[in-house]
């Protein structure tokens, strides 16, 4: 039987330049594919963009610990191999690393070739796994931040609010929170609150015991108790009516909960992660929603920005369903034409994420060539009678409209939007003249 070869690459992460350069440019020599990132921070981003044949990875980095590193994104590698590099003598690192799921260590200092015979052993292994969140385009700056925050997050079990627009991706952050966190192993349940009838919820969430109402013959238990170990995510809480309310804040201040028709307190051993669309301080204004439960549901807020306040992510996420619908279809993956980039740069996106997969997804159904133009995303705008914005104006306008969020948000106070946007108060102005747009 004869193998074919596949090619092979490694992500190195090591900040002594000396060594990199020269493993870089002899692995590359070798025709493998090297990505050679210094810092623990870039290295991480390298690691959730692709899969390499292995991994490398210092133990001292300038910017952390390539332990705390590996260790945290460990779940997500799928297999894929790592070496530890350590010191000289740092032995009981090195075991610990390897206790940790780590493959192999070498100690500093050691030879391009010692690597390349250790990749060469590890390349018989299973293919690398993809990445296993389905999610991309989180490289704008809000949803860096955001990533940050739920990366910490994972480590504790605090209570976490996701707010954000319908289709934002609240659900996907959430998922992170759990994947990259210490409950990983566990389930992930999640109930979306306004689908299921008032009268099912709370058997749904806490369980029955038989002969708990009409129609109960067995004793069912609930999806609090299915996440035990994990995370239960609560999507669309403010839809929730007045006694499933009471419960869940029972349930929030003492850990403890029955089911339908019991007497048995049963702890509770999940996570809570809720989600909402709506504004909930706004729901406890008007009473329609309990203010004792609003504040032990966010004991942290977080916000799924909008997809037309992060145009960044753009790319990467038509690129991801692009990428996915051609595997669903089995079908050859089209290229996005100029044009229709530009108009994915105007299109306010008023259902976010979720729009746009659908628009590539029917664009790619019904497009006739491997190409899908602006008409193919946008079919209900003639935009094939539009002349195409040129790439200056379609950043002016993505610049324009996202300024204008930005002032919206701040009050209308330039100083104030300027520091949320990362410029000086005189640039921000000078934008402003230039696009258009009154202070
Ligand atoms: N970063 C991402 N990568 C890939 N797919 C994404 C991403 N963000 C969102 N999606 C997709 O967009 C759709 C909407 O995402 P999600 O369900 O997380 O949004 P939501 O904010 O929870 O929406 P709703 O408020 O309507 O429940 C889903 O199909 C999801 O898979």
């Amino acid at each position: 039987m004869s193998r074919v070869a596949t090619p092979h690459s490694v992500v190195l992460i090591e900040d002594d330049t000396v060594l990199g350069e020269s493993l870089v440019q002899r692995l590359t020599l070798e025709g493998i594919a090297t990505f050679w990132a210094r810092t623990a921070h870039e290295g991480e981003a390298l690691l959730r963009r692709q899969r390499p044949t292995l991994i490398v990875c210092d133990i001292r980095l300038p910017d952390g610990n390539g332990e705390a590193l590996l260790t945290r994104l460990m779940p997500e590698l799928g297999g894929t191999p790592i070496i530890v590099v350590t010191a000289y003598g740092d032995v009981a690192q090195a075991v610990r690393l390897l206790r940790a799921g780590a493959d192999d260590y070498v100690e500093k200092p050691f030879s391009a070739q010692l690597l390349i015979d250790k990749l060469a052993a590890y390349a018989g292994w299973a293919a690398p796994a993809p990445p296993a969140a389905d999610m991309a385009g989180w490289s704008s700056p809000a949803m860096r931040t955001l990533r940050r925050h739920l990366l910490k997050l994972g480590l504790v079990d605090t209570t976490v609010l996701l707010g954000g627009e319908s289709g934002a991706g609240k659900e996907v952050a959430a998922r992170a929170l759990h994947d990259n966190g210490s409950r990983a192993a566990g389930p992930f349940v999640a109930i979306n609150c306004a689908a299921i009838p008032a009268e099912l919820l709370e058997s749904q969430i806490f369980g029955h015991e038989r002969g708990a109402f009409t129609g109960a013959m067995e004793r069912q238990t609930g999806l609090a108790e299915h996440a035990a170990g994990g995370t239960l995510f609560l999507d669309e809480v403010a839809e929730l009516g007045p006694a499933p309310q009471a419960k869940l804040l029972r349930l929030l201040q003492e850990r403890r909960f029955t089911r339908l028709g019991g007497r048995e307190e049963l702890p509770l051993q999940a996570r809570i992660v809720a989600a909402t669309n709506a504004d909930l301080r706004e729901r406890v204004a008007e009473g329609r929603f309990r203010e004792d439960l609003f504040y032990r549901l966010a004991v942290v807020e977080l916000t799924v920005p909008p997809l037309r306040e992060r145009p960044e992510d753009l790319g990467a996420l038509a690129a991801h369903f692009l990428r996915h619908f051609a595997s669903a279809f089995g079908q050859e993956e089209p290229q996005l034409s100029a044009p229709s980039f530009d108009a994915m740069l105007a299109h306010p996106w008023p259902g976010n994420v979720r729009e746009l997969r659908n628009r590539i997804e029917r664009a790619m159904v019904l497009a006739e060539g491997t190409r899908l133009e602006a008409a193919d995303l946008f079919p209900e705008s003639q935009a094939q009678e539009a002349p195409p914005l040129s790439l200056a104006e379609a950043r002016d306008a993505a610049e324009r409209e996202h300024i204008r969020r930005v002032l919206a948000r701040a009050g209308s106070r330039v100083g104030e939007a300027a520091q949320l946007l990362g410029v000086s108060r005189t640039t921000l102005w000078e934008r402003m003249r230039r696009l258009g747009i009154k202070g």
